[in-house]
C-alpha cells in the first residue's frame, strides 16, 4: 500500500473501476485483516469500507463452514503463490453460503517479502446449482434409460445412433460409446438394420408416432419379437431424428401362440379340434363359394369303437385314436384340414377337391385304417375298421352346416348299411 491509506484507492478512478466491476475485490494484510474491499464486498457483508478495514475474516465468515477460503489464503500468503479454485464460504450477513470462483495472489513489498494477498472472486452459486440440478437430472435419466427393460436408442436419418442404452449395447453386443456415432448397417448385419429402417423411414415420412411389430430372426434362426415405439425427434440445424423404444416380447408372443394352439388343438390327438375346425370350415366355405371352386367334407368314425373300449380298457382305447390320428394325417396336403370333432370321429375338409378326388382319398384312408395294427400293454393287438361319409359343396348350400349335415348323413348311412365302407351324398 506504500504509506497510503486504503480509502485513498476508493476515491480514486482505479478505485470506481473497481466499485463498478461485478465481483469481490480485495486484499488482506499477512494477517488476514481486510486493507481494502471494493463496493461488492462491501454489499455483501452489509458493512462500510471503515468497519471492514482491519477486521479479518472471522467477522464476516462462519469459518468452520468456509474451510476452503482458510486454505486458499494460507497457500498464497505461505508458499507465495497464485492460487485459483472453488470457494463455498458461509456468509454470516446472509446466513447462507455462497459459491466463489476466486483467484488470489500474493502482494509483495519493497524488499520482496509477501506482505498480504489480493482476492478476485466471483459468484458462481446460481450457475453451480443449476450444473447440480442438471447433472442430479442426467443421472436420473441415465438410471432409468439404464436400468428399464427395453431398448431405447436415438437414431437420425442418415441412419447413424446418437444414442443407445446399455440394453441396446448389450444386444448389439459392443458398447455404448462403440455404437454411438455409427451407421445402424456398422452394428447390424444388413439385412436386420434395413428391416429397422423400413420403420424408421415410414417415421420420417410421415413425422408421427409409429407403433410397430417387430420379428427379427437371429443367426441361430431364433425369431424374437419387439413392439417398437418410433417417435420423431427435431432439434434445429441437425438432421431429424426419432427416438425408438423397443420392447422384447417373445416370450409373451410365444406364450400367446402356445395359448392359441391348445385353444385350437385335441390334447390327445393333438390334431384341430372342433372349435377350430367349424371356425376354418366357415371361412373355407366363403372362399370356395366366391371363387366357384369344387370342396368336399369326409366324415371318419371308428366302428365299434366302445367295444374296444369295454375289451382292451380306455387307455388302450386312446392309444387307437392317436394312431388313427397319425395315419389320417399322413394321407393329408398342407392345405387340408383334419380335426378331431367328437369322441372317435374326425372330419377332413379338402378344398380345392371334387368329389371323386376325394374318393379315391377316402378309400385309401378305409383300407389303411382297416391294416392298422395297434399293440401296447394289452392281450392281444386292436384290428379296427372306420366308416366313410362324404360329400362336396353344391350350388345349393347356403351355410357350411349345409354340408356338413350332408356328410353327416352319409357317414350315418354308411354306418347302418354294414361299416367298413364310404358312403357318398
Ligand atoms: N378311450 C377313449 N374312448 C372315448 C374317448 N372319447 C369317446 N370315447 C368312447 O367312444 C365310444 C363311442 O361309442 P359309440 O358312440 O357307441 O360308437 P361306436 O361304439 O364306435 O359304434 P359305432 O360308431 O356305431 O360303430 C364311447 O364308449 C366313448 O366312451 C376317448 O377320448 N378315449
Amino acid at each position: 500500500m506504500s504509506g497510503k491509506s486504503p480509502h485513498h484507492i476508493d476515491d480514486s478512478i482505479l478505485g470506481q473501476i473497481l466499485n463498478s466491476v461485478d465481483a469481490y475485490i480485495y486484499t488482506k494484510d499477512i494477517a488476514g485483516k481486510y486493507t481494502y474491499a471494493n463496493q461488492a464486498v462491501l454489499e455483501l457483508f452489509d458493512k462500510s469500507l471503515a468497519e471492514i478495514i482491519g477486521c479479518d475474516d472471522s467477522h464476516f465468515f462462519d469459518l468452520a463452514l468456509s474451510a476452503e477460503l482458510t486454505e486458499n489464503d494460507q497457500q498464497v500468503i505461505k508458499k507465495a503463490i497464485r492460487v485459483e479454485g472453488e470457494e463455498y464460504n458461509f456468509i454470516k450477513n446472509i446466513q447462507a453460503v455462497r459459491i466463489f470462483k476466486t483467484v488470489k495472489k500474493p502482494l509483495f513489498d519493497a524488499q520482496g517479502n509477501v506482505s498480504g494477498m489480493c482476492g478476485v472472486s466471483t459468484d458462481i452459486t446460481s450457475e453451480k446449482k443449476l450444473q447440480e440440478q442438471v447433472n442430479e437430472q442426467a443421472y436420473l435419466l441415465d438410471t432409468i434409460l439404464n436400468n428399464i427393460d427395453a431398448h431405447i436408442y436415438m437414431k437420425n436419418n442418415e441412419r447413424t445412433f446418437m444414442y443407445v442404452n446399455s440394453k441396446v449395447a448389450e444386444l448389439f453386443g459392443e458398447s455404448a460409446k462403440n455404437i454411438i456415432g455409427k451407421k445402424d448397417y456398422d452394428v447390424l448385419p444388413q439385412a436386420i438394420a434395413d428391416h429397422f429402417y423400413q420403420s424408421d423411414k415410414e417415421v420420417f415420412a410421415s413425422n408421427q408416432k409409429q407403433v410397430i411389430d417387430e420379428t427379427v430372426i437371429d443367426e441361430n434362426n431364433i425369431a424374437h419379437h419387439y413392439i417398437s415405439t418410433k417417435i420423431p425427434f427435431s432439434q434445429p440445424g441437425k438432421p431429424p431424428a426419432l427416438i425408438g423404444f423397443s420392447s422384447d416380447v417373445t416370450e409373451l408372443y410365444n406364450l400367446k401362440e402356445q395359448f392359441k394352439k391348445l385353444a385350437n388343438t385335441d390334447s390327445l390327438t393333438n390334431l384341430y379340434n372342433r372349435r377350430f375346425f367349424t371356425k376354418q370350415a366357415h371361412k373355407e366355405f366363403q372362399r370356395a363359394k366366391r371363387y366357384s371352386q369344387v370342396m368336399t367334407l369326409i366324415s371318419v368314425d371308428i366302428d365299434h369303437f366302445k367295444m374296444i373300449n369295454d375289451k382292451y380298457g380306455h387307455p388302450a382305447g386312446d392309444k387307437v385314436l392317436i394312431d388313427v390320428s397319425a395315419c389320417l394325417s399322413q394321407n393329408l396336403r398342407e392345405s387340408d384340414v383334419l380335426a378331431r370333432i367328437g369322441g372317435e370321429e374326425f372330419s377332413i375338409l379338402l378344398p380345392e377337391t371334387s368329389l371323386e378326388d376325394a374318393k379315391i382319398l377316402a378309400e385309401r384312408i378305409r383300407v389303411e385304417q382297416s391294416e392298422l395294427v395297434i399293440s401296447g400293454k394289452w392281450q392281444g393287438d386292436i384290428k379296427l375298421t372306420v366308416s366313410i361319409g362324404m360329400s362336396s359343396l353344391t350350388e345349393n348350400d347356403v351355410t357350411f352346416d349345409a354340408l356338413f349335415s350332408r356328410t353327416d348323413k352319409a357317414l350315418y348311412l354308411a354306418k347302418t348299411s354294414g361299416r367298413n365302407q364310404v358312403y357318398t351324398l
